[in-house]
This record gives structure tokens, C-alpha cells and sequence, in this order.
């Protein structure tokens, strides 16, 4: 649906030249929401500006629909447009229109007539939860009632690609769940594929299906969220995975522990629901202590992280993390013993 090929962009300045976006090589496919991570400056803005040729590549190709974005006339690449949405941050609507207004503009704009417009502005609105308030202008409305407003816009000529920058940066965790859930329905009910960057690793986590992330311009990791989340590479992955999944072990917990025999156990699809800690305490002559653990879901998938500590003479406990090794991902938790 959408193809970064090789695809590089260099911006000139007065100091020489800055890559932006280097060398990047990315397949989403429809229906897809498909996320990029990156912190300040990695490149994700020029990234999907690419993708509505705000920006050209320097040198490689973007592709629509297996059409390259650059070999099309400006006629051409006005229609590519008006099959791609995008929404902001900072919502970007017009102050002195009214909601409908606003949603009517690109029809508008496209040459689209009254009746119509009137009937998917309604049938929109409706969509986004706004039909009540299609009179009220910007400042009347809460900042996720505006991002409605901006899907809503997004959304009226039927694109089939919507790109969201940063779209949900400005709202609070609960406004931000709320706006999520839209954006998982938009993609649902209207298999609209999504390309939203962001920096919130949360974001990434409750509503992708693939996730890229981003540094200096390169694409340094890409995969499913479940693969991303439960075995990042990449130590700025690690950073990331980390911001959300809270896994590091407590201050409090640790400084109490005199054994130095601590592991992490990571369970995931098959076997979160399994016995196989009290099954190994049973099987070898040592006590397992939870210290701290937590379970969440990733794509609908149970994951978790257990950190246990291991009491008994070295040879039972090797051999009980031999046979845990069997069954699920364990690794050892140095202690800093200072
Ligand atoms: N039009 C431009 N001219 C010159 N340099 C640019 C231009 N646009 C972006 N850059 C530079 O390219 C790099 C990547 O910027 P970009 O905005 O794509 O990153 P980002 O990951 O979206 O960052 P942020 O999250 O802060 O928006 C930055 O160093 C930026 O200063």
C-alpha cells in the first residue's frame, strides 16, 4: 500500500546539509495501522510528509499502491492527495468556521455538491460523536472534541490513508484512550490504513499492529508490537519498551534481597496461564520468591514479566532455570551489591 524504498532526504543549510531521513525502506500494508517512533529529531515528520509529497525524496521512492510518488504529474498527484487524511497535534482548524464548516471545507474545496456535502458532514459528524455540535466554532470545544473535529475533516473526501502527527500529544491519558478508540474505528469500519508518528510509547503499544522506530534518520528496528515489545534489539527500543512497560525492579525490593540469585521470567502467549514456577519449586530442592512482576497484553496477547528470586544450593537452582529454559525466556538480574 505504502513503500519507503531506499528512500532519503537531505535537507541544504547554510552550514552544509542535514539527512533527515536516511536510506529508509518501509512496506505498510492496507488496513494496517502501522506506527513510528523516534525522539526530537529522529525524522518522523519529514518521514510522513514524504508520504503526501510535502517533501521529496532526495533520492530513493515513495509508493502509493505500487505508483511512485514522483513520476506523477501535478494533476496526478492532487488526486493521490485527496486520498490521504492527515490530522495534527494542534488540530489545525479553522477558528472562525463552524464545526460543520470545517468538515465541509475539503468537499468543498474538491467541487463536491451541496446536498452531498451536507450528507457526509452529518454522516461523519455522527462517526466521531460530534452530530451535536456541528454549530459550535473551535474555542467551544475541548481539545479532544477538536481532534474529532480534525478526524472528522480528515475523513470527509474517503481517503484511504490516514497519516496522524503527533496526533494525540496534546490530550490527556483519558483523551487520549478516547481518541485512540476512534482511530481504531476509523481503520475498522472504513479499512483505512494508518500512519501515525509519535513519540509515546503507549500510543504505540494500544492501537498498532507494526511499529518502525526511528533514529538520526534511520529506521533502526521494525516488527509486530508483540515482537518489538517483548524482545526489543536496539537499546533505544529498550529505552522505549521500557518507558511503558515498567519492568525495571524497585529500588525498595532489591536493597532487601541478600541472595544474589534473581531472575527475570518472561512469560507470553502460551504460557502466562502455566504453573511453571511452583512446578519447578516442586521438581528441585528450591524456594522461589516473587519479588515483583506485572502482566499487561500486547495485541491481545498476554505478556509478562515475573522477577523471582531463587533460594537453595547453586546446583538445585541451575538446574531448575534449566528446565524454566524449556518452557519460557529467563535471564539472570545482576544486583548491584553496592
Ligand atoms: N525544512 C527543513 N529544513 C532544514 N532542516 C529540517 C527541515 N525539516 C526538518 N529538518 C531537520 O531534520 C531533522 C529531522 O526533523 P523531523 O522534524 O523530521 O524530526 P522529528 O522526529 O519529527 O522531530 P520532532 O518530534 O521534534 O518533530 C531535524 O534535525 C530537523 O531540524
Amino acid at each position: 500500500m505504502i513503500r519507503f524504498d531506499q528512500v532519503t532526504k537531505t535537507f541544504e543549510h547554510e552550514g552544509g546539509k542535514l539527512t533527515a531521513v536516511d536510506q529508509v525502506n518501509l512496506e505498510i500494508k492496507k488496513g494496517e495501522i502501522f506506527g513510528v517512533i523516534g525522539f526530537s529529531g529522529a525524522g518522523k515528520s519529514t518521514l510522513i510528509r514524504l508520504v503526501n509529497q510535502l517533501e521529496r525524496p532526495t533520492s530513493g521512492r515513495v509508493l502509493i499502491n505500487d505508483q511512485d510518488l514522483s513520476a506523477l504529474s501535478t494533476r496526478e498527484l492532487r488526486g493521490i492527495r485527496r486520498n490521504i487524511g492527515m490530522i495534527f497535534q494542534h488540530f489545525n482548524l479553522l477558528e472562525t468556521k463552524t464545526v460543520y464548516h470545517n468538515v465541509a471545507f475539503p468537499l468543498l474545496l474538491a467541487g463536491t455538491p451541496k446536498n452531498e456535502v451536507k450528507e457526509k458532514v452529518e454522516e461523519i459528524l455522527d462517526f466521531v460523536g460530534l452530530k451535536d455540535r456541528a454549530k459550535h466554532y473551535p474555542d467551544q470545544l475541548s481539545g479532544g472534541q477538536k481532534q474529532r473535529v480534525g478526524i472528522a475533516r480528515a475523513l470527509a473526501t474517503s481517503p484511504s490513508i490516514l497519516l496522524c502527527d503527533e496526533a494525540t500529544s496534546a490530550l490527556d491519558p483519558e483523551t487520549t484512550k478516547s481518541i485512540l478508540k476512534l482511530l481504531r474505528k476509523v481503520r475498522d469500519e472504513y479499512n483505512i490504513t494508518i500512519l501515525m508518528i509519535t513519540h509515546e510509547m503507549n500510543v504505540i503499544k494500544k492501537i498498532c499492529d507494526r511499529v518502525a522506530v526511528m533514529e538520526d534518520g534511520s529506521v533502526i528496528e521494525q516488527d509486530t508490537i508483540f515482537n518489538l515489545f517483548s524482545n526489543p534489539q536496539h537499546p533505544t527500543t529498550q529505552k522505549f519498551v521500557q518507558s511503558v512497560m515498567n519492568d525495571e525492579i524497585p529500588a525498595s525490593i532489591l536493597s532487601e534481597v541478600e541472595s544474589r540469585h534473581i531472575y527475570r521470567v518472561t512469560f507470553n502467549e502460551g504460557t502466562a496461564g502455566k504453573p511453571i514456577l511452583s512446578s519447578v519449586a516442586k521438581k528441585f530442592d528450591v524456594d522461589v520468591n516473587v519479588l515483583y512482576g506485572q502482566i499487561t497484553e500486547l495485541q491481545h496477547i498476554p505478556f509478562g514479566n515475573l522477577v523471582v528470586e531463587f533460594q537453595g544450593n547453586q546446583e538445585e537452582i541451575l538446574k531448575a532455570v534449566n528446565d524454566i529454559q524449556q518452557a519460557v525466556r529467563i535471564q539472570e538480574v545482576k544486583v548491584d551489591a553496592s
